[in-house]
C-alpha cells in the first residue's frame, strides 16, 4: 500500500528530508501547452508536489489544470483553495486551510462546513493545515480575500504560540505563507522561531523569487517551500530550487 501524502510529509520531516512544491494558479494559466510544458519541467527536475488553486478563480480552468497535470505527470497534485468552491475529486488531497493567523470565523471553520459533506464523498486525501499569514509590506490577495490582518513579520512570538496552538488544536502541518508575490519573503527569524516551536512538518512560501531567498527559507526550518509567481515568466528558479534541495537532501543520504 502506498504512503499517505501527509505520512510521506511526517516521515520526510522525520530525517530532515526537504521538499520543493510548485503552485499553478489556474487563473494565469494561458493555454494548454505552456501548462504541459511546465508540468514537464516539474517532473524532469522532481518537483515534489504541485499546488493548484487561487485566492480568487475567474475562469472555469480549475478543474481542467488538474486534469490535464493528471494526464501529465505522477507528482501528486494538492488543492490549495482559496475557498470552497475550489474541490475536485481528479486531485490527489486538498490542503484543509483552516487560517489561524486571522479571526475571521469563515476561514477558521465557515468554509470548511460548507465543504465537509463534498469531502467525506470525495476520495480527496484530507491534509489539516494551519494556515499562517505573515505580514509582507503591500495587502496581498490572501489577506484582502479573506479580510483578515497577516502576523507583524517582527513578531516570532506570535507567529510561534499561533503555530503551537494549531498544532494543540491537532492540526497535522502549519503554512507560513507571506502571500502570492509578496515584496518580502518570510523573515529567517519567523521561520526558525516557529519550526523550534512545532513537531508537524512546516510548509513556507509567498514571494520566493531567488535562490537565495530559497535558501534562506530552508536553512531556517522550512520543511517544504513553494514557489509560484516567480516561475511565470522564467524557469530558471525551478530549477536552481530543485538543485539546492536535491543537494540537501544528498548530504543527509550519505550520513544515514
Ligand atoms: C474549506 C476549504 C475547501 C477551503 C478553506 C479556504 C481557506 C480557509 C483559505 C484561506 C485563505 C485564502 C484566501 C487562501 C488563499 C491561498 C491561495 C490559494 C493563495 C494563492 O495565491 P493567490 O492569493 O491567488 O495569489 P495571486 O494574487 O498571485 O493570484
Ligand atoms: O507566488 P509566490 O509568491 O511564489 O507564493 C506562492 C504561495 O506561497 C502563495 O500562497
Ligand atoms: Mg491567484
Amino acid at each position: 500500500m502506498t504512503m499517505s501524502l501527509l505520512n510521506q510529509l511526517v516521515e520526510n520531516k522525520k530525517v530532515n528530508r526537504k521538499s520543493l512544491a510548485i503552485l499553478i494558479d489556474p487563473d494565469k494559466v494561458e493555454d494548454s501547452s505552456s501548462l504541459i510544458q511546465t508540468i514537464h519541467l516539474c517532473t524532469e527536475n522532481k518537483v515534489d508536489f504541485l499546488f493548484v488553486g487561487g485566492s480568487l478563480i475567474t475562469n472555469d480552468n480549475f478543474s481542467k489544470v488538474i486534469s490535464i497535470i493528471k494526464s501529465n505527470t505522477n507528482i501528486p497534485v494538492l488543492i490549495f483553495p482559496g475557498n470552497n468552491i475550489q474541490i475536485d475529486s481528479n486531485a490527489d488531497a486538498i490542503l484543509l486551510l483552516s487560517l489561524i493567523s486571522g479571526r475571521n470565523p469563515d476561514f477558521l471553520i465557515g468554509q470548511h462546513v460548507l465543504a465537509a459533506p463534498i469531502l467525506k464523498k470525495s476520495k480527496l486525501e484530507i491534509i489539516p493545515m494551519g494556515y499562517m499569514l505573515v505580514n509582507s509590506g503591500p495587502a496581498t490577495s490572501a489577506s484582502y480575500m479573506s479580510n483578515t490582518t497577516p502576523i507583524p513579520s517582527d513578531k516570532p512570538t506570535i507567529a510561534a504560540c499561533t503555530a503551537m496552538a494549531g498544532e494543540m488544536l491537532g492540526l497535522r502541518t502549519i503554512y507560513l505563507d507571506a502571500g502570492s508575490g509578496a515584496q518580502k519573503a518570510i523573515p529567517q527569524k519567523i521561520i526558525s522561531t516557529v519550526s523550534r516551536s512545532i513537531s508537524v512538518p512546516l510548509v513556507v512560501g509567498g514571494g520566493l523569487n531567488s535562490i537565495s531567498k530559497v535558501g534562506l527559507a530552508l536553512e531556517a526550518g522550512a520543511d517544504m517551500v513553494v514557489i509560484g509567481n516567480a516561475l511565470e515568466n522564467d524557469y530558471s528558479l525551478l530549477i536552481e530550487a530543485s538543485d539546492k534541495i536535491n543537494s540537501m537532501n544528498a548530504t543527509l543520504d550519505i550520513h544515514q
